[in-house]
Formats: structure tokens, sequence, C-alpha cells
């Protein structure tokens, strides 16, 4: 089975990837952060380095599709973060606001369709709610260098392509999880609440119905 954690910038996705991977027995794969070389020149200048990174993102969450293609034949597998982001979301909003020209996006938008026409969906996506206090307080929290000035309005834009995005999601089954008010790295009743909700949704062993909840 494949499952995808999704969500805006310092939603909480790795943390709670890693909690489920742990509690279940999942593996999970993480995106490409450390060790991106244009992540951190990116936020310098988002017009500049939006294709280079948008096409690093979108080759490395496509090797990742491939591996958990061969793997879920054994093993259910956590993928923090869901391809579609790149492109519904953050691709969609460089172009949006100005940094990605009509050609790179429509270029990068072609490669998204060739390479989706070859790969299998998540069988459960999770989306993690936060309003944009909760995102600044996580990211400050986390405190990574290239993040810090990030801008507030950047990150609304996200916030309500992602909701355009889940309410139009129809390619498997989705899960909405509003995080606002839960800490589920500290609190153990927190994570017991995720948990619960995902028991009550898939049925380990089974394949998911193709439904939106
Ligand atoms: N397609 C993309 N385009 C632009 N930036 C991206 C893209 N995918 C990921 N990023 C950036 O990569 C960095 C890492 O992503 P993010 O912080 O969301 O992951 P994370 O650490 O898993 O977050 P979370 O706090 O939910 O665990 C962020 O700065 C994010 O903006």
């Amino acid at each position: 089975m494949h499952i995808a954690i999704t969500g805006n910038i310092g939603a909480g996705k790795t943390t709670l990837a890693t909690k489920l991977a742990n509690h279940y027995g999942w593996e999970v794969l993480y995106e490409a952060v450390d060790g991106n070389p244009y992540l951190p020149p990116f936020y310098e200048d988002m017009e500049k380095w939006a294709f280079h990174l948008q096409i690093y993102f979108l080759n490395s969450r496509f090797e990742q599709v491939l591996k958990i293609k061969q793997l879920t034949e054994r093993k259910t597998i956590i993928q923090d973060r869901s391809i579609y982001e790149d492109a519904y979301i953050f691709a969609r909003n460089l172009y949006e606001t100005g940094k990605f020209n009509e050609t790179d996006y429509q270029t990068y938008k072609s490669m998204f369709n060739t390479i989706t026409q070859a790969i299998s969906h998540p069988d459960l996506m999770i989306y993690l709610r936060a309003d944009l206090t909760k995102l600044q307080r996580q990211i400050n929290k986390r405190g990574r260098d290239f993040e810090k000035n990030i801008d507030p309005n950047y990150l609304l834009s996200l916030n309500k392509l992602y909701e355009d995005f889940v309410e139009l999601y129809t390619h498997g089954k989705l899960l909405v999880i509003d995080v606002n008010d839960l800490d589920y790295a500290e609190s153990e009743d927190d994570f017991r609440y995720i948990t619960e909700i995902i028991d009550n949704n898939i049925s380990m062993g089974t394949q998911l119905s193709i439904q939106n909840i």
C-alpha cells in the first residue's frame, strides 16, 4: 500500500510520517531537502531558480514513485509529500505569481503530464491542514536557515492552492486532518487521535476503495 502525507511547508509531514512508520512498521520515503542544491538559492531569488528547482523535485519524486511501485509489492510505504503538490501547488503558485514564465511552465507541465501517465496514485492521501500561525510557528521551531525569511503571503498562497487541490482530488482516498490544535510530536493523546482516524479509514492488508470521504 502507498500512503502519502500532504501539506504546506511546516505542516508537520515529516514528523507524522516518521511516527506513523514506527507505529505501523511502514517504510518512510522523505523528500529531497538535505543536499538539494537549488533550495537555498531558490529562497533568495525564486524567479531565477524556479525551473531548476521544479525539475529537481519532479525527478526526485518520480524516482520515489518508481521505487514505491516496487516496494509496495512487499510492504506499506509512507511518502513525505506527493508528486501532485509539486505541480498543482508549488509550480502553479510560481506561475500565478509571475515567477515561472509561460514557456518554462508549459515545458514543466508537459513533463509532469508525461510522468503521471506512467505512475500509480497513492492508495491513501493524508492532508494536514494548518493555518498560517501554525505553519510559521513550526518553521521557526525547526530553524532552517534558508526558510527564515519566508514570506507569509507565500505560505498563504500555497494554503489556498492546497485547499483547491484537496477539494478536487479524485485519484484515491483522501483524509483531511486539521492539525492546528494538535501536537503529535509531544502528545501521545494527539498522536493516538490520528492513528484512530487512520485505523477507522483503512483496513490493513486490503485494497482501499477509491472514494473521497
Ligand atoms: N515543488 C516544490 N517547489 C518549491 N519548494 C518546494 C517544493 N517541494 C518542496 N519544497 C520546499 O522544500 C522544503 C522542504 O519542504 P517542507 O518543509 O514542506 O518539508 P518538510 O520538512 O517535510 O515539512 P513538514 O514541516 O511538513 O515536515 C520547503 O522549504 C518547501 O518549500
